[in-house]
Parts: structure tokens; sequence; C-alpha cells
């Protein structure tokens, strides 16, 4: 799989965005070392702060089902810019994939920007950091 070919799986991942209170679709698909690809979407809920972005819908079900070693992730929404992932999405994409895995970001214009894990969050804080 290219990387064209992930940008379309996040596109159709961004179709199923369960985002009644935003109104704004994301999608993303994380292609695992294996071929397969995880795709997610972001999922909101009345009570606001329980909403998930799709980066992490997808990260989490990668590794529910035991799939670790990763390529790279695409992420796309209808942004101006590529869409550039939350703190919270960063945080959690810095811990579980390996500093030099891409990270394609898109929109809908067909902008990309590519950079790795290691570039979308320097100074993450990390598992290291638990021990004193
Ligand atoms: O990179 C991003 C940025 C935002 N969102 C979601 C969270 C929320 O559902 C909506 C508006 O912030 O978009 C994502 O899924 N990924
Ligand atoms: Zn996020």
């Amino acid at each position: 799989m290219n990387i064209k070919e992930l940008i379309k799986e996040a596109k159709a991942a961004r179709e199923l965005a369960y985002v009644p209170y935003s109104k704004f679709q994301v999608g993303a698909a994380l292609l695992g070392k294996d071929g397969k690809v995880y795709r997610g979407c972001n999922i909101e809920n009345a009570a606001y702060s329980m909403c998930n972005c799709a980066e992490r819908t997808a990260l989490f079900k990668a590794y529910s089902e035991g799939a670790t070693q990763f390529e790279a992730i695409a992420v796309v929404a209808d942004t101006k810019r590529p869409v550039p992932p939350c703190g919270a999405c960063r945080q959690v994409i810095s811990e579980l994939c390996a500093p030099e895995m891409k990270v394609i970001l898109t929109n809908l214009h067909g902008d990309v920007q590519e950079l790795t894990v290691a570039e979308l969050l320097p100074g993450a804080f990390s598992p290291e950091d638990l021990n004193a």
C-alpha cells in the first residue's frame, strides 16, 4: 500500500465519523507492518469531554487487536491546511508508534504534509520519565 492509497483509506474512515456536535469529520488510517490497515474516525458524545479523535480510534483499534508495529498513519479533515492532530493525539502517537514512523497529514484539497512521529511532539512526556 502506498501513501495515496492510505489517504484514500483515511477518507473512507472519515465518512463514518459520528460528529453530531462539531459536524467536523476526521478520518485516520494506520498501516501495520503486516500490511493491515486500521481505520479510525472521530466519535463524539453529548458529554463533550468524552469525544475521541480519529487518530486515537485507529491506534486503539490496532493495539486492541495485537498490532503494535506500523509503517504510517494518514489523517484527513476538511481543513485549509493539512489537519494538525490535537495535543492528546500527539502524546498518544508518541508513545504507541516508533519515532521514525511516517505521519501523513492532509485535507480535502489534496495538500499533504509528511513528518515523523518524533517531529510531531518534540519533548513528549515518555515512559522513561516515570523512572525517577
Ligand atoms: O486531528 C484531529 C482534530 C480534531 N479531531 C476531532 C475531535 C472532535 O470530534 C472534532 C472537533 O475538534 O474533531 C480529530 O478527530 N482529529
Ligand atoms: Zn486528537
